[in-house]
């Protein structure tokens, strides 16, 4: 038996959810820039859970279940209260979402219709779990959801309590899109590996928001952020990105173990950085990004992944750092729950082996004599 390091290459599952070959990525068959252009986040969670696009009376019908299901239990805002004020953004989500399974009738029924029932309300609840942590952490109220508009516009207007501009509302709901789903990434893996055991749908998604946390995958969006702080101006960026280079420090947002050639989903994400730079008048961030794209790229051959450029599109959108995380799993959420969905469609424990490096035929010595 011998081990590959972090399974680069293994192929642990088959699933029609979405695929990536040579270098393009596809939701269930549909190319991402397609989708990225044209479809709304709601029409893609549709996609992922039911394998098709919807028809307008499907999608109301989805539209619907997720105004239905965006009010949070009054235990849970309580519970939002009693964190501390400093509480990291992503332990508290997974916390919380933990504990949503605490107060949902069929946390426990496993027949696919109410799985796809829990996985529709986890997609409605985590926007408000995230703006109303946002909220309370500042010492305001939640603000409730508002019926009948998209997730996009409902999480913005949830986080500031004012109506979302609509340049915003596009922007976030472009990035919701993008960041739906991705073949078998860490964060899906997990999920996966948990309800494989026939655990519950909230355990897999607890597991998953456990796995995105990580700098190394979901969190590194926060952390390109931090880099842009510690940079501070286009002037500096050319000294900061040769200096990590040269002491072989990694550089967030950069690099991909699946693409080589480029992220496609990272030029939707820099088309907007740019646009909404110019809009806002605050073009620094996108130069900013640009110029380290370009000494990265340069000296390393490394290119920028979906984490890269959303740092400063949600910058611009005036989200605070530490939420950019949160809503990569307020989009990826879908794809959690789609990958959870097709596990127990045919499931089977996920249970590698590991190769031994340890010793052998010690014997145990008693305490007395140690
Ligand atoms: C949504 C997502 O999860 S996208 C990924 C988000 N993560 C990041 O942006 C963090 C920065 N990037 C990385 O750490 C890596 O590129 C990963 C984790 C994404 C992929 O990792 P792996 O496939 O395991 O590649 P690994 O870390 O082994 O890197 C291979 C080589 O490229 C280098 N490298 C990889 N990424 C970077 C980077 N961002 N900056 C500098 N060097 C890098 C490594 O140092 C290593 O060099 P070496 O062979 O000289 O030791
Ligand atoms: O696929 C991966 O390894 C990481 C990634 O880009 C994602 O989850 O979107």
């Amino acid at each position: 038996m011998t081990a590959t390091k972090g399974l680069e290459g293994i192929v642990a599952t088959t699933s029609s959810i979405s695929s990536i070959i040579d270098g393009v990525l596809t939701y269930r068959g549909i190319n991402i820039d397609d989708l990225a252009e044209n479809a709304s986040f709601e029409e893609v969670a549709y996609l992922l859970w039911f394998g098709k696009l919807p028809t307008q009376a499907e999608l109301d019908d989805l539209n619907r279940q997720f105004s239905e299901y965006a009010a949070l239990p009054k235990q849970t805002i309580e519970h939002l209260k009693l964190l501390p004020s400093n509480s990291n953004s992503m332990a508290s989500l997974r916390t919380i979402v933990s504990s949503l399974a605490l107060y949902d009738a069929e946390a426990n029924d496993m027949s696919r219709e109410a799985n796809v029932r829990k996985a529709i309300r986890l997609q409605a609840q985590l926007p408000a779990v995230v703006a109303a942590y946002s909220r309370i952490r500042q010492g305001l109220e939640p603000v409730e959801p508002k019926q009948g508009v998209s997730i996009a516009y409902n999480f913005l207007y949830m986080l500031s309590g004012e109506e979302p501009s609509d340049v915003a509302v596009k922007a976030l709901d472009q990035a919701l899109v993008l960041h739906a789903d991705h073949e078998l990434n860490a964060s899906t893996f997990a999920a996966r590996v948990t309800v494989a055991t026939l655990s519950d749908i909230y355990s897999g998604v607890t597991s998953a928001i456990g796995a995105l946390k990580g700098p190394l995958h979901g969190g590194a969006n926060e952390a390109v952020m931090v880099m842009l702080e510690e940079i501070g101006s286009l002037a500096n960026v050319e000294s900061y990105i040769n200096d990590k280079l040269n002491n072989k420090v990694k550089i967030m947002g950069f690099g991909h173990r699946v693409y080589k050639n480029g992220d496609p989903r990272a030029k939707h994400l820099m088309k907007m950085s740019r646009e909404l730079g110019k809009q806002k008048g605050t073009p620094e961030l996108y130069e900013m990004s640009i110029k380290i794209e370009e000494l990265v790229t340069g000296q390393k051959g490394l290119k920028p992944n979906v984490d890269f450029y959303s740092a400063s599109v949600y910058t611009t959108l005036g989200i605070p750092r530490d939420l950019f995380t949160p809503i990569f799993a307020i989009s990826r959420v879908s794809g959690w729950t789609a990958h959870i969905l097709e596990q127990y469609e045919d499931n089977r424990l996920i249970r590698p082996r590991a190769e031994y490096t340890g010793p052998s035929n010690v014997k145990y010595v008693p305490i007395s004599q140690r």
